[in-house]
């Protein structure tokens, strides 16, 4: 790790903090007792600190390594051969996103991330792709012998994961996971491959990997190919969630809090400028577009409704978007891309470190 950070980018480390490691095993094997088991770990660790490492989760790790050489494959690949599928010539988010395009003060304020990003895949005569902006479509690909296998391979397999592990989650909230599936069928569950861009400015609040935040989705299965992950955990202190070899990393996004009342936090976590070049993926976990997202009922409360009021999954995903991506933020300017819901300059599940 770099030696001129700045104080407020530092954190614990894993040996300072205890971060959950939960064994998916038992939701593999055809025994409704493993099953309950795995479910009560996942609940805690999304109770407790809405983070964890998931091992034993299915995918072979010849399909990870695959995934990360497809990523590299793309991301050595010159700029100008890249930003031919640029994601500002889409309507529905597909493609590479340069690192310029990071948040609305570039470059006052540095992401050093750029990324491929894709979702699940929905017809050309889909209506939300129709009506353009709504994060659902067709896939776009680059000229890349077999990449389009191996990505959408891996995207299918995470994706699958996901379902099971919606399924524990509901399980361990006591809900019927019917009332969560019946909301994905073109759902918007992007998957981005990351790269964190080498460079030697010093890690500070302006200089970062990515800027401090929660998803906006159910859940995140991310993959982190080095260290520089941080999270805020229920204590919102900060600490550092380095890769384990074999796991995953499962964060709770602010879907999952709002069906739950709160009992499960939407973590918000960073990266640091660490840098070197970084590779990381993660798949959000999202929802159809038009789902109306709140307390489920055994949640509704007074309080749980008054502060999780009503959200259509996918403009949380498209306001969220248009903050963070400068073509959307021009689009809209220009009065291409028109929102008729409100951008709040900050995310609503914002929390802030303790002493930040
Ligand atoms: O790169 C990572 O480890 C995290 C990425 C992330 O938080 C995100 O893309 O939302
Ligand atoms: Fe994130």
């Amino acid at each position: 790790m770099r030696s001129n950070i700045s104080d407020d980018q530092r954190a614990l480390t894993i040996d300072d903090a205890n971060l959950p490691v939960v064994d998916l095993g038992g939701l593999f094997a055809d025994d409704a007792a493993e099953k309950a088991k795995v479910a009560a770990a996942l609940g805690d660790a999304a109770r407790t600190s809405g983070f964890f490492y998931i091992t034993n989760h299915g995918i072979p790790q010849a399909q990870i390594d695959a995934l990360f050489a497809a990523s590299k494959e793309f991301h050595e690949k010159p700029r100008r051969f890249k930003m031919k599928y640029w994601s500002g010539f889409t309507t529905h988010h597909r493609g590479y996103v340069p690192y310029e395009e990071n948040g609305a003060d570039f470059p006052k304020s540095i992401n050093f991330n750029e990324a491929w990003d894709m979702s699940y895949e929905a017809p050309e005569d889909h209506p939300d792709y129709l009506a353009g902006w709504r994060m659902t479509g067709p896939n776009i690909w680059p000229d890349i012998q077999g990449w389009r296998e191996t990505v959408s391979g891996y995207y299918d397999a995470a994706f699958n994961l996901g379902l099971r592990l919606l399924d524990a989650l509901a399980l361990e909230l006591g809900v019927d996971s019917e009332e969560l599936t019946r909301h994905i069928t073109y759902p918007t569950s992007q998957l981005r491959l990351l790269r964190y861009i080498e460079n030697d400015l010093p890690a500070t609040k302006e200089l970062v990997g990515i800027a401090a935040h929660s998803d906006f989705e159910c859940f995140t299965i991310l993959l982190t190919g080095s260290p520089g992950l941080q999270v805020m955990n229920a204590e919102d202190v900060w600490i550092e969630a380095p890769p384990i070899p074999g796991c995953f990393v499962v964060n709770i996004g602010d879907i999952f809090e709002t069906w739950s009342g709160g009992q499960f936090k939407s973590t918000q976590h960073r990266v640091t400028n660490i840098g070197t070049e970084r590779y990381s993926m993660p798949l959000f976990f999202g929802l159809d577009y038009h789902t109306v997202v709140e307390p489920l009922e055994k949640f509704r409360t007074p309080e749980t409704l008054e502060k999780y009021p009503p959200m259509k999954a996918g403009e949380h995903l498209m306001r969220m978007s248009v903050n963070a991506f400068r073509y959307m933020a021009d689009a809209r300017a220009k009065g291409d891309l028109v929102l008729d819901f409100e951008v709040p300059e900050e995310n609503p599940f914002k929390r802030e470190a303790k002493g930040a």
